[in-house]
């Protein structure tokens, strides 16, 4: 069964919805965003998270010592590198990793077989900020030969694309941030409507 992250949460009674929903991940953003969160709101937010479910960290370009800081004091999961680190970083850090993939075009796909990190995530480039946009890039350039069991889906999926993204794509996890949002806040209906699809899909 495909796996679900809801990304981007800010308040407990969104990640409250998320676990009794049956999310498999949810993450907070560390970088610049209007869904940042500082990290005693992060292990405030985590105190609400049982064992079984991931809490990953985003990052855009941070500093070896915020990521750091961030996965022990939360504590984190997963650290998903959103800018433009390099393998030579992520690696030094050592910490379990997600990097990112902006897919502007299908070139940018060939890149994944170089990336060490333990999943990749393949996500629409970013608008105003690095990720988020609610954007959907092409899923057409991911039918090759790419490592299924490692990588997640993002980029603009909500309740009535999901299936048909599982069904092309065959993804780990998909990734939903603006998807399950209202007025630029997270919903609770958005976000059980959202994990029971993808639930029900066979991956
Ligand atoms: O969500 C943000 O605001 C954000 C800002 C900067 C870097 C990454 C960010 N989000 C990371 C995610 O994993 C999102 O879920 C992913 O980009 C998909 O977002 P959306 O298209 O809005 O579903």
């Amino acid at each position: 069964m495909t796996k679900v992250k809801i990304c981007g949460l800010m308040e407990p009674v969104h990640v409250q919805a998320a676990v009794d929903a049956g999310v498999d991940a949810v993450g907070f953003v560390f970088a610049p965003s209007r869904r940042r969160v500082a990290i005693a709101q992060a292990k405030e937010l985590a105190r609400h998270v049982p064992e079984d479910v991931m809490k990953i960290g985003v990052f855009v370009n941070a500093t070896r010592e915020e990521i750091e800081r961030a996965y022990k004091e939360v504590p984190l999961d997963y650290i998903q590198y959103h800018g433009g680190e390099s393998t030579d970083f992520i690696q030094k850090i050592g910490l379990p990793s997600i990097k990112v993939l902006s897919v502007h075009s299908a070139e940018d796909v060939m890149g994944v077989s170089g990336l060490q990190s333990d999943y990749v995530l393949f996500d629409a480039p970013g608008v105003e900020f690095n990720g988020g946009s609610g954007k959907v890039f092409e899923w057409g350039y991911l039918a090759g030969e790419l490592p299924r069991n490692r990588m997640i889906l993002a980029g603009g999926l909500h309740a009535l694309n999901v299936r048909e993204a599982i069904r092309q794509v065959r993804p780990f996890m998909v990734d939903v941030s603006s998807g399950v949002e209202v007025e630029g806040r997270k919903d609770e209906q958005l976000i059980r409507e959202f994990v029971r699809i993808v639930k029900e899909e066979e991956s």
